[in-house]
This record gives C-alpha cells, sequence and structure tokens, in this order.
C-alpha cells in the first residue's frame, strides 16, 4: 500500500477557482483586489516565487503592483515602498519577499506595515491577534496545510501533531492555528534541540515537516497511516527541490504531500485568500 496523495497543486486550483468568483463580485461593487510585490535583490529563487504569485493573481483577476529594488538597497530605500505602497488605494494587499539582505532590519520592515494591508500575515499586530483568538489574516503556509489536510478528508480533532521546525513563517504559527477549538489537534513541537525525535514522529497522526533539513523524517520513523506534509525546501547539487521527507515515507504513510507540487502551491493560494479577504472587508 501506497500513500494517498495530498494534491496541492489540484487543491490550490480550486481554490483560484472559487476566488475567481468573489473577486468578480468585488468588481462588481467596484473594488478590485490588487496584490503588491517587494522584491529586493536578484536571488533567482525569489524571482521565481514572485513571479508565480503574479501569474496566479492574473488567472484569479487580482491586479498586480511589483516593486523591484537593487540588492544594495538601503533601509531607507525599502521602508519608503513600504510607506507607498500603506498609502496606495490601488494595492489593497501586499508581501515583501523573504529574506532581505544582510544588513537590513526584517522585522523593522515588517513592523511598518500597514496590518489590514498584511498579505503575509505575518506582521506583528496579526500574529498577536492569531494569539488572542481575534480575527486576522493567517500566515498562508499553516493555513494551506490545514486547509489541504481539510479538502481531503483527514481528521485534526483529536490527532496527535507533530510539528518539526520553529521558523517564523510555518514552525511557530502551525500550532497556533491547530490548537484553536475549531481544529482541537494536540501538537507537539519537535526543533534540534528535540532529545528524541523519532519517539516523537513514531506517536503522530499529523507530520508537518518544516525543518529545512532534507530526508529529515524516515519510514521507520513514521506511524502506519500517518499524514506526512513535507514543507522543507532544500536544494541538492542539480538544483532539484529536497524535501523533509524520504521518499520511501510514502510507503508507510497514509498520506503524504509531494515536493513540490504539495505545500507550495497552497502557499500561494491562500495568499490571494487573504488578498480577497482584506479587500471584502475594505468593501465593507
Ligand atoms: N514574504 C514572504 N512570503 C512568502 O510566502 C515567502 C517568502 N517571503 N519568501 C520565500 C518563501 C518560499 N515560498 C514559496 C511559495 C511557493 C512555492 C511553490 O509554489 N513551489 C512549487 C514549485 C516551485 C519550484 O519548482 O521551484 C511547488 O512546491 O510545487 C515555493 C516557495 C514563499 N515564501
Amino acid at each position: 500500500m501506497t500513500a494517498q496523495i495530498l494534491d496541492g497543486k489540484a487543491t490550490a486550483a480550486a481554490i483560484k477557482s472559487e476566488l475567481t468568483a468573489r473577486v468578480a463580485a468585488l468588481k462588481e461593487r467596484g473594488v478590485t483586489p490588487g496584490l503588491g510585490t517587494v522584491l529586493v535583490g536578484d536571488d533567482p529563487g525569489s524571482q521565481k516565487y514572485v513571479a508565480g504569485k503574479h501569474r496566479d493573481c492574473a488567472q484569479v483577476g487580482i491586479a498586480s503592483i511589483q516593486r523591484e529594488l537593487p540588492a544594495t538597497a538601503t533601509q531607507e530605500e525599502i521602508e519608503a515602498v513600504v510607506r507607498e505602497l500603506n498609502e496606495d488605494p490601488a494595492c489593497t494587499g501586499y508581501i515583501v519577499q523573504l529574506p532581505l539582505p544582510r544588513g537590513i532590519d526584517e522585522n523593522r520592515i515588517l513592523e511598518l506595515m500597514d496590518p489590514d494591508k498584511d498579505a503575509d500575515g505575518l506582521h506583528p499586530m496579526n500574529l498577536g491577534r492569531l494569539v488572542l483568538n481575534e480575527p486576522a489574516p493567517l500566515p498562508c503556509t499553516p493555513n494551506g496545510i490545514l486547509t489541504l489536510l481539510r479538502r481531503h478528508g483527514v481528521e485534526i480533532k483529536g490527532a496527535e501533531v507533530v510539528v518539526v521546525g520553529r521558523g517564523v513563517t510555518i514552525g511557530r504559527p502551525m500550532p497556533l492555528l491547530l490548537t484553536r477549538r475549531s481544529e482541537n489537534a494536540t501538537v507537539t513541537q519537535c526543533h534540534t534541540g528535540t532529545r528524541d525525535l523519532s519517539a516523537h514522529l513514531k506517536r503522530a497522526d499529523i507530520v508537518v515537516a518544516a525543518a529545512g533539513s532534507p530526508h529529515l523524517v524516515r519510514p521507520e520513523d513514521v506511524k502506519p497511516g500517518a499524514a506526512v506534509l513535507d514543507v522543507g525546501v532544500s536544494r541538492n547539487a542539480e538544483g532539484k527541490i529536497v524535501g523533509d521527507v524520504h521518499p520511501d515515507v510514502a510507503e508507510v504513510a497514509g498520506w503524504i504531500s509531494p515536493n513540490p507540487g504539495g505545500v507550495g502551491p497552497m502557499t500561494r493560494a491562500l495568499l490571494l485568500v487573504n488578498v480577497v479577504e482584506a479587500a471584502e472587508r475594505s468593501a465593507g
């Protein structure tokens, strides 16, 4: 038996088609959602991700606002672009592509953003709202993972979930989403300081592998039938994506998210959801 696929590509396509109708309805009310992106430097990976986001926007009818700065841009120059997007009524939501070049204070840039235009859900105000159970744009990757599980009928309520990683975009917010009353999962967060990762993984009904450590999750550590989400993005010598989950895990797991084609497309789809929801709120 081999695991069933948590098909991020197909699920993202379904979400985008639902959004197309909501965007059309907004336009009839005179509001066009617009996604802004701020890209600093010329990292090919970042350029590719940002290009993908604008392609998604075009598909659902969201306007694109692209701002690019050279790798030599100063803190003040990046902040000026952020202030400009805060003021721009055509920009209903935006992201600052991370990471920013060395020497730039990333947190200061994020704090300067208008929290109501935060399409990533990573502004400190919105992370605070998440902790306080207040409505807020949700971090795209954790929300994408949750949506992927829900739409494949994987039971979250009561599940033992192990999150591997404690990064700001996935590891830290993921347990906050999973432990809401609406989800009711039980979460263990593991990280590089965890003494016995295998022991935790073996008990998990759902594994979210977001450590950025190639093939960290091995088949002998996975409970038969578990759902395993591979969020890791490392690259091998040929430039191909290597995930945090060993390919043989598919022989043991009940569900597995391919990588690519799993969590990545879902992250992009949930970004669009945040943009459309912000525009709907601003339309009243
Ligand atoms: N402010 C900010 N927000 C982000 O959401 C953000 C960021 N900065 N910095 C970088 C990471 C990375 N990230 C990805 C999103 C989609 C794919 C994706 O769709 N990947 C495709 C394949 C892409 C390929 O083949 O290279 C897939 O998994 O199928 C990948 C990576 C968003 N990030």
